[in-house]
C-alpha cells in the first residue's frame, strides 16, 4: 500500500517533522490510505533492543520525531486497533495530546492490557495521530449558567435503548 504523498492536504495545512538522531532511517508518518484519519508512528527503539511491555505494565515510547503544529490544530494520539485486538496494546492516556507549541519529543504511552509480554521493535507503527482543529476560547465566570430543556439530566437521563 502506497502513503498518500505528504504534501496532499484537504485543508491546506503543513505540519513539521522533525527527526531527531535516533529517529534516523525510519520512515516518516504517512496516512496509509487515501482516506486515513490518521498517520501511523512509529517506534524508535533501538535495533537491538526491543522495548518489553510485560502483561499490566506500561511504558512510554519514544518515536524520534519533534513536531511544529501550525496554531490552532492540535495532534491526537490514539491507539491502533489492530494491536489492541491482537494483542491487547493501546494508549493509556488515549486520546494524547500533542499542544501546538510542544517541542518535545512526541511519545507513545502504551499499556499492555494482554496476558502475554509484548515486545516494541524498532519501526513498528504504534500509535497513530489525528490533526484536528482545537479552539482556544475565552473564560468568563458567571453567577448562573442559563435554562434548557435537559437541564442537569445526563448519564442515562434520556433513556438507555
Ligand atoms: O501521548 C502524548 C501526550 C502528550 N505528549 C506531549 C505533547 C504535549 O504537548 C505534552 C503535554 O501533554 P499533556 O498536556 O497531555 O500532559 P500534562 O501531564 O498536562 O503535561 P504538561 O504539564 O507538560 O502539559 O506532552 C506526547 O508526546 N504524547
Ligand atoms: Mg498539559
Amino acid at each position: 500500500m502506497h502513503p498518500t504523498p505528504q504534501n496532499q492536504s484537504v485543508f491546506g495545512q503543513t505540519v513539521g517533522f522533525v527527526r531527531l538522531p535516533h529517529g534516523e532511517g525510519l520512515a516518516l508518518p504517512a496516512y496509509e490510505s487515501a482516506g486515513a484519519a490518521g498517520m501511523d508512528l512509529r517506534a524508535a527503539v533501538p535495533e537491538d533492543r526491543p522495548l518489553l511491555i510485560l502483561p499490566g505494565k506500561r511504558a512510554l515510547v519514544p518515536t524520534g520525531l519533534v513536531l511544529e503544529i501550525p496554531e490552532g490544530l492540535e495532534g491526537q494520539v490514539r491507539p491502533r486497533s489492530g494491536l489492541a485486538l491482537k494483542h491487547g496494546i493501546t494508549c493509556l492516556n488515549t486520546p494524547g495530546t500533542v499542544d501546538s507549541d510542544y517541542r518535545g519529543e512526541v511519545k507513545v504511552l502504551l499499556i499492555n492490557h494482554g496476558d502475554e509480554e509484548f515486545y516494541v521493535e524498532r519501526g513498528m507503527r504504534i500509535a497513530q495521530i489525528v490533526f484536528a482543529p482545537a479552539v482556544q476560547v475565552r473564560s468568563e465566570e458567571r453567577s448562573l449558567a442559563g435554562g434548557t430543556e435537559r437541564g442537569g439530566g445526563g448519564f442515562g437521563s434520556t433513556g438507555t435503548a
